[in-house]
């Protein structure tokens, strides 16, 4: 997946662009209200190349001197990181110092650079746009973000810079799992946990990306592939010193796996962190497992493991589908434990369910509870069908499906999930018109 940096001064529109250039997010019928999101990172899928977008900006108030250096490192954060830089400018506020010195550091790289002149809204400004020009740059798209104009060029210019979607390479039957987390949280000493295991065959030729360790190895007869963002550690980058670049490549990592160990440091808490990037899991239809650990350094009583599993339901309410582990992988606690859920949540990842299956428990939802009645006449279900795996996805053909409001697609959402489980997987359904 590419991913698309938004720079610019503070004030600029940066975060309406960014609200622009998502829309309607696609909803998942599973859309729980309570998925964290963060302002600053986003799946774009509603245009011809997916991308993940991010907006380095949220500046915190400086003095212009401080403000520059947070500029220079955000830049930095965007040229190293992603595949297309996003520069935006102040159409009403016209050129300054600080877009000079951006352009100039932005200029230096390699890297693909759309200019964009935001808050032109009318003559006037389009007439003032042309100061931009002193930049020395070929060209810039001129755009409001606020009120929509130039967004369909500005989209059309980011999918012709993007690389096209790469083909996946890997063995169809290879599970790709990847070990996020925070700093510190013990991703280096699960990894060497998981590697070092019993069952576990590792395959000594490891392969590295520019953003992970890439282990792969053998479970049960199954192969996998442990991507592990921790191993990387690259001297003197400035994007490493932000805590946005440990997000960042945490959705590296997620977009090419397929379950994704959540870790979380039993000691310091759930964190913020840790819900935005699970939100960002869920979204992208990866499956999860949430991983406590150095559970080892908790003082316990007989209700803590009690305590601390209700406080994850509690914070990571959008995934109740999701296994959570206690483990240390200092002393090794029930990290086989790891693996086995790894394998039987890759298994439901993967699964496929029969039509007919399917229909029968579509039938005994709507005679158990049958649907909205809309515009004076009761909504039909008329048939289900699984379309995917990875994640489980389906359709269910009804006659009218601005009828079924939300409650009752979350009731068919619970339905469908009870005989089958998905443990670990989130699923998606599709409602689909059918003239009858
Ligand atoms: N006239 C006009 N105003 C806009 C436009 N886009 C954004 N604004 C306004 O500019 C102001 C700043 O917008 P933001 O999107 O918060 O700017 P930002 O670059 O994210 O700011 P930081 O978070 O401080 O970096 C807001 O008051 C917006 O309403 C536009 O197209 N036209
Ligand atoms: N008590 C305890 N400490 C642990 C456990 N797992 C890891 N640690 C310690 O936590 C620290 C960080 O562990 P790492 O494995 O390097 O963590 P990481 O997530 O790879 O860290 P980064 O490389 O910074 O991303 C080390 O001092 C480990 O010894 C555990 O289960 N219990």
């Amino acid at each position: 997946m590419s991913v698309v940096a938004i720079v610019g001064r503070p004030n600029v529109g940066k975060s309406t662009l960014f609200n622009r250039l998502l829309g309607e997010r696609k909803a998942l019928v599973e859309d729980f209200p309570g998925v964290t999101r963060d302002r600053n990172y986003a799946l774009v899928t509603r245009h011809a190349k997916p991308f993940t977008l991010i907006d380095t900006g949220g500046f915190e108030p400086a003095s212009e001197d401080r403000m520059l250096v947070q500029m220079r490192e955000q830049s930095q954060l965007a040229i190293e990181e992603a595949d297309l830089v996003l520069f935006v400018l102040d159409g009403r506020a016209g050129l300054t110092p600080a877009d000079e010195e951006v352009a100039a550091l932005l200029r230096q790289s390699t890297k693909p650079v759309l200019y964009v002149v935001n808050k032109v809204d009318g003559p006037q400004q389009e007439q003032a746009a042309a100061e931009f020009y002193g930049l020395g740059i070929e060209s810039f798209v001129a755009i409001s973000a606020e009120h929509g104009q130039g967004i369909n060029d500005l989209v059309n210019q980011i999918c012709a810079q993007l690389p096209p979607a790469p083909r996946e390479t890997a063995a169809a039957d290879q599970v790709r799992l990847a070990v996020i987390g925070r700093p510190n949280v013990g991703k280096s000493s699960l990894v060497n946990r998981l590697l070092g295991a019993e069952r576990v065959v590792a395959n000594p030729e490891a392969g590295t990306t520019r953003d992970s360790i890439d282990s792969p190895f053998r479970y049960n007869g199954k192969d996998f592939l442990l991507i592990d963002t921790a191993g990387i550690r690259r001297k003197g980058r400035v994007s490493q010193k932000l805590e946005k670049y440990s997000v960042l490549q945490a959705l590296k990592a997620m977009d090419r796996a397929h379950v994704v160990l959540l870790l979380i440091d039993a000691a310091e808490g759930i964190t913020e962190q840790d819900l935005t990037v699970a939100g960002y899991a869920y979204e992208r239809g990866r499956a999860l497992v949430l991983v406590v650990n150095k559970w080892d350094a908790v003082a316990k009583d007989h209700r803590t493991l009690n305590q601390f599993t209700q406080q994850v339901r509690d914070q990571f309410k959008f995934l109740p589908f999701a296994p959570v582990l206690f483990v240390s992988a200092l002393t090794g606690q029930r990290v086989a434990k790891i693996m086995e859920t790894v394998e039987q949540v890759a298994n439901e990842f993967n699964r496929k369910v029969s039509t007919a299956e399917l229909n029968r428990v579509l039938q005994a939802a709507e005679a158990a509870h049958q649907p909205p009645i809309f515009q004076g006449k009761r909504v039909k279900l008329f048939y289900m069908t699984q379309t995917a795996v990875r994640p489980p996805s389906f359709v269910i053909f009804v006659n009218r499906q601005e009828g079924l409001h939300f409650s009752y697609r979350r009731y068919l959402a619970n339905k469908i999930r009870e005989p089958f489980g998905f443990l670990g997987c989130p699923i998606r359904i599709e409602y689909r018109d059918r003239v009858r």
